[in-house]
């Protein structure tokens, strides 16, 4: 038998990924490892690891991959890649994948599932059935979803997959990225300022880069104004949070559906105080079923890469 191939877990996933993992190599669970313990721990057991499994929240940056010199691949368990020093990666000739396919309707499925609880108020009329004071008056009106303009800032594969629903919905869709999708009937908008001009509802569903940091800003949630909703199933720093907030306590934005946060997972105390809000701890793609698919890619792409295959679904 040769030596045996580490992984280095670097936070809790699932405890089927986990078991297909111990099956298959060495696992090290980093997390379970004290902050001030884990150079120690990664010097001890850097000649094993050849494979970092993360996700979108906890990847593989600059210092971990420097810790590991036989650091071959990063296989990540998530369609988002922010958290992963690419560049240090194609840098050292590391390969890197993602799972991209596999939460596409379930992210997507989110999107219009904050974008409904948001125009309907729905929490809110949990709550106000639960507290009793559906006997008092009956709950406010609210704004409906169908035939409403939709502006989806990312086309991509969830962005693609959101339109479809929306569609479904009678919405008009409208679209901002970097560049016109060749394949797309749906109007494209160089700018964000005039997709939400156009929109009522702005959904985020692109790549967190340097690029799209803040992405909606001051500007955009003004342009959007004081009916529109705006939805993230991307990143939280895809919105300026501080200006999102102010906007929504002071009457300039009808209200928000979002699965992430800036700083998560912090919660802003303003923001947890505001009925015009939906809030969801970043679960876009939490189902057993596809975080099950997700774990299966990340096991096939590792087993690809140690036994010379191509990759399913190489980032690099
Ligand atoms: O946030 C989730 C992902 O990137 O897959």
């Amino acid at each position: 038998m040769g030596t045996p191939i580490g992984v280095l877990q670097t936070r809790p996933l699932s405890n089927y990924l986990q078991q297909q993992l111990t099956n298959r190599y060495t696992l090290f669970k980093l997390w379970q490892v004290p902050p001030d313990s884990r150079r120690e721990f990664l010097d001890k057991h850097s000649d094993l690891i050849k494979a970092v499994v993360g996700n979108g929240v906890t990847g593989a940056d600059a210092e971990l991959i420097d810790s590991l010199p036989h650091l071959e691949i990063v296989a990540s368990h998530s369609s988002g890649l922010d958290k992963i020093d690419l560049d240090k990666c194609r840098e050292k000739g590391i390969r890197v994948t993602y799972t991209p396919d596999a939460l596409t309707d379930e992210v997507a499925d989110m999107a219009i599932l904050l974008t409904l609880a948001t125009a309907r108020r729905i929490c809110e009329a949990d709550r106000y059935v639960r507290n009793g004071e559906w006997k008092n008056a009956d709950f406010k009106l609210t704004t409906k979803l169908s035939g409403k303009s939709v502006g989806i800032i990312g086309l991509g594969r969830i962005g693609s997959a959101i339109s479809k629903r929306a569609e479904a919905f009678g919405c008009s869709i409208g679209y901002h990225s970097r560049s016109r999708k060749t394949n797309s009937r749906y109007k494209y908008y160089p700018s964000m300022i005039d997709l939400a001009k156009d929109s009522e509802i702005l959904i985020v569903a692109c790549a967190l880069t340097h690029e799209t940091r803040h992405i909606v800003n001051r500007d955009v949630i003004n342009a959007l104004g004081s009916k529109g909703i705006i939805v993230n199933i991307g990143r939280g720093s895809h919105i300026d949070e501080v200006e999102l907030i102010s906007a929504l306590v002071e009457g300039r934005l009808g209200g928000a559906g979002l699965d992430v946060l800036e700083h998560e997972p912090e919660v802003p105390d303003l923001l947890r105080g505001l009925d015009n809000v939906v809030l969801s701890p970043h679960v876009a793609a939490s189902t057993v079923e596809t975080r099950k698919a997700m774990a299966d890619l990340v096991v096939e792409n590792l087993e690809a890469h140690f036994t010379n295959k191509p990759l399913l679904t190489p980032v690099i």
